[in-house]
């Protein structure tokens, strides 16, 4: 197998996940990314169902294991910081995981045990981006933002959900890419206090809105606030500046009660602050001729399915063993990866929409019936005996079997 020259326009969770596999097989990958340096940061995510299984076959898995975040489970709290209901975390190594996976992870620990697995066989080149590109049957021309222009076998989009690769490669009339929930989140960090402990707390407040907070180290908690919003003028907040986006925020949530108004204060100060309105990506295909897309640019299942790493590992895992399969005809293994990792995407992206009124009720009735219910549910242990006797794969789909194309640890 000739090596191919790939260029991988992404550096977070999925691109270099990609790179790893690409340059292991003797591929020569380079990852641009737009951010100045890595891009370390964000709140805690988790791996899942057939994700472990490939970070176990990267080689990682006792890296992950050992920067997991400690978190018990996830508790529901009133006002007063009474516990409603409590979900453990299924720890026991057996059946699936409930809402506190076994693998909760600072996204920039992720980021940077993959960079750090990858940065002697990649080249990365940080605070550049593709600017534009064209392709023939045999190459893709690349303009870099920097002015210099290259040659690859093949660009990969692994730039999010946003993704400007996705924006070139669909037709102008395609249908709009989204699938909106009408639900934004935001979070950022703020100093750790006594009563933030390892479980996770989700507050409800009327109005459709929910504060959380997670502890990650010994000196400092995460905040989320999320909010069901359908209107135009709010699709607006998270492309505008910080300075109104937290302005949008205080209005929003100020007065909430339980410890928003600490929260709100440390958000003054915070520099580890992002905001996104929630997606799901749908298109009807991942490629076009030489370009192709991975992770959340061509397949978000949205921070709502807790699915978005495991389908940017899963994804990686798929189409670095299919291009290795078929490095001589690029086109096939775009199709091959479509075909095969699709059914796996479209069982993480179900998502009952109109479920999301009742997870965010609008009044203090509303919140009270959620917590009697909760509280019913978790009395009876559902949640951890349905995670006992529950597979962790998803949907019965099986992980395919590269290894003679691509190397196991
Ligand atoms: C800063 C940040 C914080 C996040 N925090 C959370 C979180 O707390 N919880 C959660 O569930 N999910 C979070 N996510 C999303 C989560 O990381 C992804 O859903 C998942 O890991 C899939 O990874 P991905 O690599 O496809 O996308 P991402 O992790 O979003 O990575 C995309 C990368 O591409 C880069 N990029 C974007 N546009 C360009 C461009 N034009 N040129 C070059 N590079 C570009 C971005 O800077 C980023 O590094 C966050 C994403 C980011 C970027």
């Amino acid at each position: 197998m000739a090596p191919l020259k790939i260029l991988i326009c992404g550096g977070g969770c999925a691109g270099p996940s990609l790179a790893l596999w690409l340059a292991r097989a003797g591929h020569h990958v380079t990852v641009v990314e737009r951010f100045p340096a890595l891009r370390a940061s964000g709140a805690q995510i988790d791996i899942r169902a057939q994700g472990i299984e490939v970070v176990k076959r990267m080689g990682l898995i006792d890296v992950v294991r050992s920067n997991v975040v400690d978190e018990a489970g996830m508790s529901f709290v009133d006002k007063h910081n009474n516990t409603k209901a409590t979900i453990l975390a299924n720890k026991s190594g057996k059946g699936a995981q409930t809402a506190t996976s076994e693998f909760e992870i600072m996204r920039g620990d992720l980021v940077r045990i993959l960079y750090d697995a990858t940065k002697d066989n990649v080249s990365y080149i940080f605070g550049v981006t593709v600017e534009r590109f064209e392709q023939d049957e045999d190459h893709v021309e690349v303009h870099f933002s920097d002015g210099r222009t290259d040659t690859f076998d093949l660009l990969v989009g692994a730039d999010g959900q946003g993704s400007r690769i996705r924006k070139a490669i669909m037709s102008p009339d395609a249908p709009e890419p989204y699938r909106r929930l009408g639900l934004y989140t935001f979070y950022w960090f703020v100093p750790r206090i006594e009563m933030d402990t390892n479980l996770a707390k989700v507050y409800h407040a009327p109005g459709g809105r929910i504060v959380m907070s997670r502890s990650h180290n010994p000196t400092e908690s995460q905040v989320y606030c999320a909010f069901l919003d359908e209107s135009e003028e709010t699709r607006s907040i998270p492309k505008g500046s910080v300075e109104k986006q937290k302005e949008f925020l205080t209005q929003k949530f100020s007065g909430a009660g339980w410890q928003t108004d600490r929260f709100l204060e440390g958000l003054k100060t915070t520099d580890n602050f992002y905001c996104q309105e929630v997606v799901q990506v749908k298109i009807d295909s991942w490629y076009k001729n030489r370009v192709v897309l991975l992770g959340d640019a061509g397949y978000c299942p949205s921070p709502v399915t807790g699915m978005g790493t495991t389908a940017g590992l899963v994804g990686a895992y798929v189409l670095a063993g299919e291009i290795n399969r078929n490095s001589d005809d690029l086109p096939q293994a775009f199709e091959n990866y479509d075909k095969t990792l699709r059914p796996f995407i479209d069982e993480i992206q179900v998502f009952n929409k109109g479920a999301l009124r009742y997870i965010y009720p609008q009044t203090e009735w509303g919140i009270s019936i959620l917590h009697f219910v909760v509280g019913a549910i978790c009395f009876l242990r559902i949640p951890e005996l349905v995670a006992r006797f529950s597979s962790e794969e998803r949907g019965g789909w099986k992980l395919p079997d590269y290894q003679t194309a691509v190397q196991d640890q």
